[in-house]
């Protein structure tokens, strides 16, 4: 069954689908030390997540690096398997999928990564890259696999003859196309891009954003997109999620978190954004201290020790994950 739009939190007027939905989802990797491996501790990489993805939106994932953008990403791909909690994929719970059946989910579910050189096969033609997920999964459906192949590293961006060439002789927006060619290949239905242009030239950075918004059109595509700062993911996404050790914090429409951010640590990250008019005043919030170490994280709200606005309550008790608005949701005691 998929999940119906009475299941989805109403303003009135968007009706959205969901796609996929994390229910208290929890990733812990055990620490060990000594001689026999002793377990000493867990770093709590993500810690009871709960969010959903609509059919055909872009969602922003922000957050400094640690804060377990990329293992949400591997559990949502089911390439890690979660402490706890459930992964509910198009109305089907896929927690425990193995087998066959786990097979079949991961054609819906690809992934775009953030360096095309280490994630391309450099002995490997082109051609033979892209078509590989369609080898190793639909063979029998695709009579003119090369044909097929061949048009979708045109639409890519690519050229026809490109198909019997190895990744080395191409640049580093083109290698990116190669692998966004590679994630389509088995029309998935959710793309998990982890931060598709952070090793791109800045000037390659918008041709390859552009490329694909288009696609997402053309194909369905439902993208999670991954990324450490708001710039990026501000002209990608149609929501964001801000993510601080292991924790979303706050969940809100593009036009929102940017207008008005409620999260103190949303707040930090927009303050830190360039500003493009010169003589605009901005004030820059600058957070005190480390981010904590994710082994041993603050008690209360995760955020405290960095929090400018830190209350008493702020120590000692979680703040819940709540809606104040109309699709907003935010943790934090300012808002109870
Ligand atoms: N396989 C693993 N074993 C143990 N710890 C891990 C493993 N993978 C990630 N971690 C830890 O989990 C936490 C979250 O890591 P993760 O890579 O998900 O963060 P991230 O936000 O994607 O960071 P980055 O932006 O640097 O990629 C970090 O403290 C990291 O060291």
């Amino acid at each position: 069954m998929t999940m119906t739009e009475e299941q989805t939190p109403s303003d009135g007027q968007i009706k959205k689908e969901v796609l996929l939905q994390l229910k208290n989802a929890k990733k812990y990797y055990p620490v060990t030390a000594g001689f026999f491996k002793r377990k000493v501790g867990d770093i709590k990489a993500v810690d009871d997540i709960n969010l959903e993805l609509f059919k055909g939106e872009t969602f922003g994932l922000v957050g400094e690096s640690g804060c377990g953008k990329s293992t949400l990403g591997k559990l949502i791909l089911r390439l890690i398997n979660p402490t706890s909690g459930n992964i509910i994929f198009n109305g089907n719970d896929i927690t425990t999928f193995t087998g066959s059946k786990l097979r079949a989910v991961r054609r819906d579910l690809q992934m775009v990564f953030q360096d095309p050189i280490a994630s391309l096969n450099s002995k490997m033609m082109v051609g033979h890259i892209v078509d590989e997920p369609i080898r190793n999964f639909a063979k029998e459906n695709h009579k003119n696999l090369k044909d097929e192949t061949q048009s979708l590293l045109v639409r890519v961006g690519l050229r026809k003859e490109d198909y019997y060439k190895y990744p080395h002789e191409f640049s580093g927006g083109q290698r990116q196309r190669i692998g966004i060619a590679r994630a389509l290949a088995l029309h998935p239905k959710l793309i998990i891009a982890d931060e598709p242009v952070s090793a791109l030239d800045v000037s390659i950075q918008a041709q390859v954003l552009n490329l694909l918004k288009e696609l997402q059109q053309d194909f369905n595509l439902t993208y999670l997109f991954i990324a450490h700062d708001l710039s990026v993911v501000k002209h990608m996404s149609d929501r964001i999620g801000v993510m601080y050790l292991g924790h979303i914090v706050e969940i809100a429409q593009k036009t929102d978190i940017y207008k008005e951010p409620l999260h103190p640590y949303t707040k930090s990250l927009i303050s830190a954004i360039p500003n493009p008019d010169p003589f605009e005043k901005k004030e820059r919030i600058i957070l005190q201290g480390d981010v904590p170490n994710p082994q041993n994280p603050p008690s209360g709200c995760v955020f405290h020790t960095r929090c400018p606005v830190a209350m008493p309550i702020c120590q000692e008790v979680k703040p819940i994950f709540k809606e104040v608005k109309p699709y907003r949701r935010v943790a934090c005691h300012l808002y109870e």
